[in-house]
């Protein structure tokens, strides 16, 4: 189970503007959630901080035990670059990973060959890989653990087509738990039975189902009959079952929910 528990995290680089994420609530449970948000709306953010890579105030439980004071959580994984990215090749990785997350060798070497990476990418370094590459190995690292629990940051992103069904295949079937992080709206319809999240305006907002939001349309204002009202910068939009709006899926309305058009 993953539990957030009035969390707050501060990024802060000198010369550049903080940016906080507070009162982050949020419970998974026996379920796969995916959260949704524009650009820099925290997901990466959010996720780090559940995976330990990031400092944070309140309380985030990894089956009951707080992140940080877990040095390596066993039943949980994630692709994030920063847990692999560590200057040594794929194949070193494996071993790594085999000791220290249980990764199962030769699933990985079917998901890899299923995937149509040929085992040379075992012999390079994780950061001379495509972007796509990459993001289909570390997806294949988290995935091959057999984890309890995953945390997936955008495992379609600059994945091709084909490839993007054999990884949602993976996704459906390991993990009892997880968040998966995610803008690929082509990809939702294979995840109708998941719940779904927003983070926008630095609220976590939700939850309603794929299938909900994906049949229902978006309205200006807040609505008795919505299924999800979400505050985007200030104005509230809600998702409401039927034609009364315009189309979850259609041009223009996500860019609605993520504040891009000044509704
Ligand atoms: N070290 C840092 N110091 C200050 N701000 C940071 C730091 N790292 C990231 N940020 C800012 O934090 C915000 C959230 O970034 P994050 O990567 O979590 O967003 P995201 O929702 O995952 O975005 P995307 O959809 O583009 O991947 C951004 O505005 C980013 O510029």
């Amino acid at each position: 189970m993953i539990e957030l528990k009035n969390v707050r995290i501060t990024l802060s680089r000198r010369g550049y503007e903080r940016f906080d994420l507070e009162n982050m609530n949020l419970k998974v449970n026996g379920e796969k959630v995916i959260i949704l948000g524009p650009n820099g709306s925290g997901k990466t953010t959010l996720l780090k901080a559940i995976s330990g890579l990031l400092p944070y105030s309140g309380s985030i439980l990894i089956n009951g035990i707080e992140v940080k004071k877990i040095r390596n959580c066993i039943e949980y994984s994630t692709n994030l670059p920063e847990a692999y990215e560590i200057g040594i090749t794929v194949n070193d990785i494996v071993y790594l990973y085999e000791e220290l997350k249980g990764l199962d060798r030769s699933l990985f070497l079917e998901m890899l060959k299923s995937l149509n990476l040929g085992e040379e990418i075992l012999r390079r370094k994780l950061y001379v890989l495509s972007a796509g590459q990459s993001v289909l190995v570390r997806t294949s690292l988290a995935l091959a653990s057999r984890p309890e629990i995953f945390g997936l940051d955008v495992p379609f992103e600059n994945v091709d087509a084909a490839r993007r069904y054999v990884i949602s295949r993976y996704i459906k079937e390991y993990g009892k738990e997880g968040i998966l992080v995610t803008h690929e709206l082509d990809m939702l319809s294979l995840f109708k039975d998941y719940k779904a999240y927003f983070l926008v305006s630095n609220k976590l907002q939700g939850p309603v189902t794929v299938l909900e939001l994906l049949e229902s349309s978006i309205v200006e204002g807040e609505r008795e009959d919505a299924l999800l009202t979400i505050d985007v910068m200030g104005k509230k939009i809600s998702l409401v079952k039927g034609d009364s709006g315009m189309k979850f899926g259609a041009l223009g309305s996500l860019n609605r929910n993520y504040g891009i058009i000044n509704v």
